[in-house]
Formats: C-alpha cells, sequence, structure tokens
C-alpha cells in the first residue's frame, strides 16, 4: 500500500487522465458495436425488438457512467502492471481525482439547491421529479441511481457480478446458476447489463461512491410519470400542443367504435410490436412509460389514463373559462397524480401486503416529511416488487358484456399476446381484455409453480431471438445489481436470519420447496432474494409474505413521506377538492371512459357482485371552480404566447402569470407578470430558437 500511497499526485493523475482515455475508447467501440448488432436483421423467426424505448438522456448519462467505470478498471489494471499487485481504485484516488474522473466522464454536474428557487417548480410537480424536495434536488428525480439500503456486494468490491469468477465461494459454496442447466450448451440465455448510473453522492465513502450503481430511468414519486412521462422532451412528445385545451396527444389514425381515443403511435423501422394477420398496419403505441405494449391489460390502463386526462381536462375548461391551456393541463396532471396516489395507497397496497402489515410499515399519514428520501431502492425494484411475476396468469381471458367467453375475441395464451397493440385495436378496444381483467383472479401463487411457463418457457424480451426465462432474469438481474442475500435483507426488515435448512423450512410455504432450495444453494445466507422472499408464507390476506411486505411498505411510506406534492401534504388541495377525491377508483375510471357499464366496486377485490355505473361514487370537478376570475376581471387574461405558455400563480396576495417555454426553445423577457392597479406589469416574453 505503501508505494501507492506514496505517488506524487500528477503521476496519479497522468495515469488517470490516460486509463480515461482508454475507456473512452473502449466503450465508444462497444456502442459501436451493439448499434451494429441492433441494426442488422436476425435470422429467427420471432423477430421483433423489445420496445423498451431508451430516452436520450438516459442513455447519455449510462455512456457516462459507463466510461466512469471503465477508467477506474483500466487505472487499477495499469496500477497492478506497475506495483505487480492488486490495488484497490479508493486506494489511488482522492474525491478531487473522482470528481475529475466524472467530468471527463461527462456524468452531470452536481445540482445545487438554489435553481429550487425559481419558482416555476414550487406550483406544480416539474416532470423530471427536479426540485420535489428543496435541499436535495435529485432526490427521486428520473435519471438517478435506485438507492441503496444495504451496501452492494460486488464480486470484486467494485463492479463485477456476485457469482462471475465460478471458483468463488460464497459462505464456503459456490453460488448456483441462475439458468436451468440444459444439455444444449449453444441455448444460453444472453443477459445484458443494467445501464450504470453516475455518481451523485459526494458525502458517501469513496469506496462506495466508486461501485457501480443502477439507473432509475424514470421518476421514483407517485406521480403520474406513466401518463406524462419522465423527461420534459417525452413530456412535450406526448401533449396536444396545438390545441389549446390542456389534452395529451391521442391516435390520428384509429378510434374505437364510440370515437373514443386510443394512445398515439410511435413508428420505428421495423415495427418493434406485432402485426395483425391482416389488415392495416397498427404500431406500437407511446405513453409516458416505454413498457406500455408489453401486455395487453396494460395498454388498457395506460388507455384509460390518457382518456381520463382528456375528460378531466374539458371539464376543467368549461367549469374555468378563463383558464390557460398550460393551466388545463397542470390543474389536470395534479388531479391524476392524486388518483394514482389514491388508488395505489387506499386501494392497491393493502391488499399486497395485507392490512396488519400496511399498518405496521406505513401507518397513517402525518405530513411531509423533507428528511424521507423518497427515491426507489435497488432491492425494491429488483426483488421485493416482482413479487408480480408470480401473479401473472398463462391464460388472457377476454370477455364480453355478460362476463363470458367472447363469441368473437378468444382466450389468448399469453405468448400471443404480448407487444400486441393491434388486438386492441383490432379486436373490440379495450373492453374485452378489462372484462378479463376484472373478472377473473390473478394467479394464486401456487408452491410448485413459482411463475407460468409463459414466463419461463416463452418469454421474449428486448432484442433477443430466443425464449427467454423471467426467473432467470430475475436471478440474474439480482446478481448483476450486487443485491445482499435473502438473510441480510430477513435482518433489516428486523426478521430472525435463518440458521440452518430445517429453519428456512419453518417460513416457506411448502416444504419441498425448501428442500429444493436447501439442496440447490447449500447455505442459506447464499439464497437469492428474490427467491428467498418470493417462497416464504403468505401473510393473511395478502399476496406477499413478511420480507417482501417489509420491503414493499418501506418503499411506499417513503414514497408518500417524501414526497413535498403528495396528495394529502398541506397546500396541495383544499379540503372540499379532497373529499371529492375520495369518491374516485379505478373503476369509476373504467365507467367514464369505456363502454362497461358494470363494475366491480372495488377494481382490486375479487369474486364481487358487479355494481351498475349508476352507483359508482364521482368526482365532482366544481370543487375546482377558480376564485380568481375575480383579479381576472381587472387585468384581463394574460396574453398567449408561440412556443410557450403561462399559468397563474396567486405569490403573496397577487395574481402572477408565469410563462415558459416548450421544450428546445429559449426564454427572451421577464419570464413572470404580475396583476397591478388593473394591468398587467409588463409585456409577456418571448419564446425564440428552433427546437432540434
Ligand atoms: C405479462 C406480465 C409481465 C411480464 C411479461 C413481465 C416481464 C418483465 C421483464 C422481461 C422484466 C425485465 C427482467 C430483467 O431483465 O431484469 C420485468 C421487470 C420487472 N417487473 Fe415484470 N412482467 C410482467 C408483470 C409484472 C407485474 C404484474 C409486476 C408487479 C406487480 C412486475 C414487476 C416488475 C418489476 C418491479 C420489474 C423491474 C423493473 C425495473 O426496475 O426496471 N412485472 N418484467
Ligand atoms: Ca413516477
Amino acid at each position: 500500500t505503501d508505494e501507492a500511497r506514496h505517488l506524487n499526485s500528477t503521476s496519479v493523475r497522468e495515469l488517470l487522465i490516460s486509463s480515461y482515455q482508454e475507456s473512452y475508447q473502449i466503450v465508444h467501440e462497444a456502442s459501436l458495436h451493439s448499434r451494429q448488432r441492433q441494426s442488422s436483421p436476425s435470422s429467427s423467426k420471432h423477430v421483433f425488438t423489445f420496445p423498451r424505448q431508451t430516452e436520450p438522456e438516459t442513455l447519455e448519462i449510462s455512456r457516462a457512467a459507463e466510461v466512469f467505470q471503465t477508467t477506474l478498471q483500466v487505472l487499477k489494471n495499469r496500477a497492478k502492471q506497475r506495483y505487480k499487485r492488486d490495488v484497490m481504485a479508493p486506494e489511488l484516488l482522492s474525491w478531487e481525482d473522482v470528481e475529475l474522473i466524472a467530468e471527463l466522464s461527462q456524468c452531470p454536474p452536481v445540482t445545487h439547491p438554489t435553481i429550487c428557487l425559481q419558482s416555476h417548480l414550487n406550483k406544480y410537480r416539474s416532470i423530471s421529479g427536479l426540485c420535489n424536495n428543496g435541499e436535495n434536488p435529485l432526490w427521486g428525480t428520473s435519471n438517478t441511481p435506485l438507492v441503496r439500503w444495504l451496501p452492494a456486494e460486488y464480486e470484486d468490491g467494485g463492479r463485477e457480478p456476485k457469482g462471475w469468477n465460478r471458483g468463488r465461494l460464497h459462505n464456503g459454496f459456490q453460488l448456483p446458476p441462475t439458468e436451468a442447466t440444459t444439455t444444449d450448451a449453444h441455448s444460453c440465455m444472453p443477459f445484458f447489463r443494467s445501464k450504470a448510473a453516475c455518481l451523485v453522492n459526494f458525502g458517501s465513502e469513496i469506496q462506495q461512491a466508486l461501485q457501480r450503481q443502477q439507473m432509475n430511468a424514470i421518476t421514483s414519486f407517485l406521480d403520474a410519470s406513466g401518463v406524462y412521462g419522465s423527461t420534459p422532451r417525452l413530456e412535450s412528445f406526448l401533449r396536444d400542443l396545438s390545441g389549446l385545451d390542456g389534452k395529451l396527444a391521442v391516435n390520428d389514425k384509429f378510434r374505437d367504435p364510440r370515437g373514443r381515443a386510443y394512445l398515439p403511435f410511435i413508428a420505428t423501422l421495423p415495427s418493434a410490436c406485432r402485426q395483425s394477420p391482416h389488415g392495416e398496419r397498427v404500431e406500437c403505441f407511446r405513453a409516458g412509460d416505454s413498457r406500455v405494449n408489453e401486455a395487453l391489460p396494460l395498454i388498457c390502463l395506460h388507455t384509460l389514463w390518457l382518456r381520463e386526462h382528456n375528460r378531466i381536462a374539458e371539464a376543467l375548461k368549461h367549469i374555468n373559462g378563463h383558464w390557460s391551456p398550460e393551466t388545463i393541463y397542470q390543474e389536470t396532471r395534479r388531479i391524476i397524480g392524486a388518483l394514482h396516489q389514491i388508488i395505489t395507497m387506499r386501494d392497491y397496497v393493502p391488499k399486497i401486503i395485507g392490512q396488519e402489515a400496511f399498518e405496521h410499515h406505513i401507518g397513517p399519514y402525518q405530513g411531509y416529511d423533507p428528511s424521507t428520501d423518497p427515491s426507489v431502492s435497488n432491492v425494491f425494484a429488483t426483488a421485493a416488487f416482482r413479487f408480480g411475476h408470480a401473479t401473472i396468469s398463462p391464460i388472457l381471458s377476454r370477455l364480453n358484456e355478460s362476463l363470458q367467453k367472447h363469441e368473437h375475441f378468444p382466450h389468448l395464451r399469453m405468448d400471443s399476446s404480448l407487444f400486441s397493440p393491434w388486438r386492441i385495436v383490432k379486436e373490440g378496444g379495450v373492453e374485452p381484455t378489462l372484462r378479463g381483467a376484472f373478472g377473473t383472479a390473478a394467479s394464486a401463487i401456487s408452491a410448485n409453480t413459482l411463475l407460468t411457463e409463459e414466463l419461463t418457457e416463452r418469454l421474449l424480451v428486448f432484442n433477443v431471438s430466443q425464449y427467454m426465462d423471467l426467473a432467470s432474469l430475475n436471478l440474474q438481474r439480482g446478481r448483476d445489481h450486487a443485491l445482499p442475500g435473502y438473510n441480510d435483507w430477513r435482518s433489516f426488515c428486523g426478521l430472525q436470519r435463518i440458521k440452518t435448512m430445517d429453519g428456512f423450512k419453518k417460513v416457506v410455504r411448502d416444504y419441498r420447496v425448501a428442500k429444493k432450495i436447501a439442496r440447490i444453494y447449500k447455505h442459506p445466507n447464499n439464497i437469492d432474494v428474490w427467491l428467498g422472499g418470493l417462497v416464504e408464507y403468505v401473510l393473511p390476506g395478502s399476496r406477499t409474505g413478511p420480507l417482501f411486505a417489509c420491503l414493499i411498505g418501506k418503499q411506499m411510506k417513503a414514497l408518500r413521506d417524501g414526497d413535498r406534492f403528495w396528495w394529502e401534504a398541506e397546500g396541495i388541495f383544499s379540503q372540499q377538492q379532497k373529499a371529492e377525491l375520495l369518491k374516485g377508483s379505478l373503476s369509476r375510471i373504467i365507467c367514464d371512459n369505456s363502454d362497461i357499464r358494470e363494475v366491480p366496486p372495488d377494481s382490486f377485490g375479487f369474486r364481487i357482485p358487479l355494481v351498475s355505473c349508476d352507483h359508482m361514487p364521482s368526482i365532482n370537478l366544481e370543487a375546482w371552480r377558480d376564485e380568481k376570475s375575480q383579479d381576472l376581471e381587472q387585468c384581463g387574461t394574460p396574453r398567449r404566447i408561440k412556443n410557450g405558455d403561462f399559468i397563474l400563480s396567486n405569490t403573496y396576495g397577487k395574481l402572477v402569470a408565469l410563462y415558459s417555454c416548450y421544450h428546445g426553445f429559449k426564454l427572451k423577457g421577464a419570464a413572470a407578470i404580475v396583476c397591478e392597479g388593473n394591468q398587467w406589469s409588463n409585456q409577456p416574453p418571448q419564446c425564440t430558437g428552433t427546437p432540434h
């Protein structure tokens, strides 16, 4: 260690810069290769790419992070050559060096809290989540790392997945392979590592700051980012900026038989989605979340939310004729966000983790807590919330108005329903699938077959032209992300560690499963956390065992308490508006935006008699009638501007119009004008430039 410490700083800098140059070259070539691979046609018969479109922001940051990580690796290799022994990066580098590598790699600079003083970030949520927390502007924002609740356990301390070195023993045993061994050695499954994230936390230990982290491309908050997107760029694609009514853009080629809207298409060549065997082309749908086309029920939900936004926007425009399109859009977005939160927290989460665990881990709301980091944790995304994969039924049922098998559109094997937006457009709209979803139970997690074979034998993902196994992907993903083992997470949750494999049998639903796992893993500490959590006894009235209930509960509490714009937080809605919002439900949204006239009173309950939509409570938007109209009578509606818009806000008792430009345009002039003495203080600003 001494030579390394005594290295004078200039030679470290030289080493560092030349390592950076080499790593830049490596990453550049690797990305060229992967682009070539993606554009060359595959010979297989299942040729369609997984339409998880990655946003340019995400790509830029992950590329920077890749250069950062590779620089550390090159540096380590060179130091090893020089000193003839393993030198760990933290031994060589100071914080200044780390900052220099981050800067050279083009990781985004540190975000300073002063940017949050801009007032337009305070009336409504920003689209990326930026400045939700004024002290920690990046908490919960898109394109930042999944946070760690326990430190990562990479095989080399920094980047190698667990199990990477076959000879390496963990608690005395090799980790078992994540893929079922087959006799056919070519048939091994391809696996792509998750995109890396740039470090943001200069407050942590240097060792931790240098570790590979994984990126969350979407906002952590329950903010309806699935409807509006998580970046300004995507948001501007999704909005209908040509209309003057604050709506979202809809499909301009197809509508359902009653004239209801579909999501807009996203045209990619070759099409990333399946095509109907006959008839016109149907492209993939575009929504705020790139996974929209994956399964038919998911497309239906996205479609319902699109229609609900436009329905509410229309009603608000009617009630507040003086509102600008921007105000209509933002107020509607706020209502849709609140409905997401209510439906998730009131109707869904208690059924997933059980009422008791809900009270224990989440409890009643006690106001916004700025010290809570709302970011999604790595273990939540990579293990706990993937419990859902065990609730997927192999058959997608489609039902008619009497909730019987549909005459024209039969049930589908899951395999033939993935990435098939044409089945919505050409096969009866959203109704048959929605009825199938609430008229059929989610698969019970069965002890011996955790996941349906449709997911383990016939899954199509990314642009891989062979069937994949979702269970293997989940296990390998956990190792890719270096999640600690099952026992460490049990300790984290205050549950007893499993000492013996006999002890394991006590927490597992089925002793045969416990025996199998024991045989394969040989040591309880080694059990991958997704698997361990999935096989635990399910708590009464829930769909998860104690470990996942804890991890999901903690995450949900953080998402609620750490969200400045949480619907119940002070100053977000009036008492009257809150009372109205509580009348909202997924069933009501189905009533208002589809042909379905009978719904379960609770969409997440099963085997309950349906009720007529006439009996489902609905939100009265009169509670949003705006008193500011009086002020407006004095000054008149502020002037609209080209390529931008304004929102009205009441600041210190004055009516203010806050202008902003659409993505890609620059604001020229004062962003805010104030209504004073019967007139507006200034001329509105202009939006200049041309967007790329
Ligand atoms: C037809 C149904 C579904 C299919 C085909 C599916 C498929 C997938 C695939 C291919 C991945 C990426 C796996 C990887 O490479 O790591 C994934 C990730 C994930 N899935 Fe599913 N899934 C389905 C339903 C669900 C449900 C119902 C839930 C939860 C209730 C869920 C939760 C998750 C989560 C949390 C992730 C990780 C997301 C991330 O961090 O990027 N999935 N799923
Ligand atoms: Ca979100």
